[in-house]
C-alpha cells in the first residue's frame, strides 16, 4: 500500500453513488462523514482525519495521513467532481431529522425577503410535510385581498389580529412548514402558538434583503412603502429600522440559520452563491442540534 501524507488531499470519488454507499454518508454541520466500513469499500484508509468537506458538488478530504489500496478508486490531488447532489443530501438529512421532530411543525421566522417561503417550500418537500404561508392564509381567510390591500383598507392592527388567528389555527396542525409574516414575532401570543413546533430564524444581512426586495419592488410590502428614495434605499432604510425593533424578538427562535455562517462553513465569499437548498440544509442541521440538545443527546 502506498502511504500518502498531506494536509488537504483531494479525493476522486467519481462514482460514489453508483457504489451504493450513499446511505452511509452523513452530513454533520456542513461536513460529510464516511463510516470506517465504507471508507474501506473505497479502499481509502484515512488514519487521522476522516471528514469529507462538502462544497458545491466537490468533495475534499483533509487528511494528515492516508493509505491507498492499489485496487481502489484513485486517490489523487486536484478538484474532482463527485456525484453527490444537494437534493439527495437534503432528503437524507430530512429523514434523519424527522424522528426528532416527531410530527411537529417548523415555523420559519425572519425579516421580509429572508426566504421563508422559498426555503420553506424546499424544506417541506424534503420532510414530506405540507407548506403554508401565513400571509397567504390571512389573504385567503379575508377573501383573497393581497396583504398590501388589507393594510391599506383596514390598517396594520386589523392585519395583525388576523395573523394571530392564522397562527393559532396553524399551531394545532402537525407536519407542516409554516412561513410566517415578517412581523409575526412582535406579538407575544404568537410565540405561544409557534412553540407548539420548532421555530427557526433565517438570519440574512440587510443589504442582501434590500437587494432582493428592490428587485421585486416595495409595492407589495406596505411596511416599507412609506420610505422615500429608490427601491434599494427604500428597502434598506425600512429594513434597518424594523430590524432594530425586532432583533430581540427574532432571537427568541429555537434555532437560527445564518447566511454568513453558511458562507463560512462552505468557504464561499460571495453570499449570493448560497442557494435556498443550502439554507434549507442548514435549517435541518440547526433543528437537529436544537432537538438533540433539548433531549439531552450530545451532538457529535
Ligand atoms: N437564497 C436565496 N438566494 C437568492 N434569492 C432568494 C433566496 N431566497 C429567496 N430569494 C428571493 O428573495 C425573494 C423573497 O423570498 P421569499 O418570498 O421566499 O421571502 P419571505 O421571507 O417569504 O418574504 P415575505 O416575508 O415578505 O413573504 C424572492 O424573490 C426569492 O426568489
Ligand atoms: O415585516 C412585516 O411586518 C410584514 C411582512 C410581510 O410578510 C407581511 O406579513 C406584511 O407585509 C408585514
Amino acid at each position: 500500500m502506498e502511504a500518502v501524507s498531506g494536509t488537504n488531499l483531494q479525493l476522486s470519488l467519481p462514482s460514489i453513488r453508483s457504489q451504493k454507499i450513499e446511505g452511509k454518508i452523513r452530513r454533520w454541520n456542513g461536513l460529510l462523514r464516511l463510516s470506517p466500513r465504507h471508507r474501506n469499500d473505497l479502499g481509502l484508509k484515512v488514519t487521522q482525519l476522516n471528514e469529507l468537506q462538502w462544497r458545491r458538488g466537490r468533495v475534499s478530504v483533509p487528511v494528515l495521513h492516508a493509505c491507498k489500496d492499489p485496487h481502489a478508486p484513485a486517490l489523487q490531488s486536484g478538484n474532482l467532481h463527485s456525484s453527490f447532489d444537494e437534493n439527495w443530501l437534503l432528503k437524507n438529512k430530512g429523514e434523519e431529522v424527522l424522528p426528532y421532530l416527531n410530527e411537529r411543525c417548523i415555523f420559519l421566522v425572519g425579516m421580509m425577503g429572508s426566504g421563508k417561503t422559498t426555503v420553506g417550500e424546499i424544506l417541506s418537500e424534503a420532510l414530506g410535510y405540507s407548506f403554508v404561508d401565513s400571509d397567504k392564509y390571512v389573504e385567503d381567510a379575508l377573501g383573497g385581498s393581497p396583504v398590501a390591500q388589507i393594510f391599506k383598507q383596514f390598517g396594520e392592527s386589523f392585519f395583525r389580529d388576523n395573523e394571530r388567528e392564522a397562527l393559532r389555527k396553524l399551531s394545532s396542525i402537525t407536519r407542516q412548514v409554516v412561513s410566517t409574516g415578517g412581523g409575526a414575532v412582535i406579538c407575544p401570543i404568537n410565540w405561544k402558538y409557534m412553540r407548539e413546533g420548532v421555530t427557526v430564524y433565517l438570519d440574512i444581512p440587510l443589504d442582501v434583503l434590500a437587494r432582493r426586495i428592490a428587485a421585486e419592488g416595495t409595492d407589495s410590502r406596505p411596511i416599507l412603502d412609506s420610505e422615500s428614495g429608490d427601491a434599494y434605499t427604500k428597502a434598506f432604510t425600512g429594513l434597518l429600522s424594523l430590524s432594530k425593533k425586532r432583533a430581540q424578538a427574532y432571537a427568541k427562535a429555537d434555532a437560527k440559520a445564518s447566511l454568513q455562517h453558511i458562507a463560512t462553513k462552505l468557504g464561499l465569499e460571495d453570499l449570493s452563491d448560497i442557494t435556498p437548498t443550502d439554507i434549507a440544509l442548514e435549517v435541518l442541521v440547526q433543528i437537529e442540534d436544537f432537538l438533540q440538545c433539548k433531549n439531552g443527546i450530545s451532538v457529535p
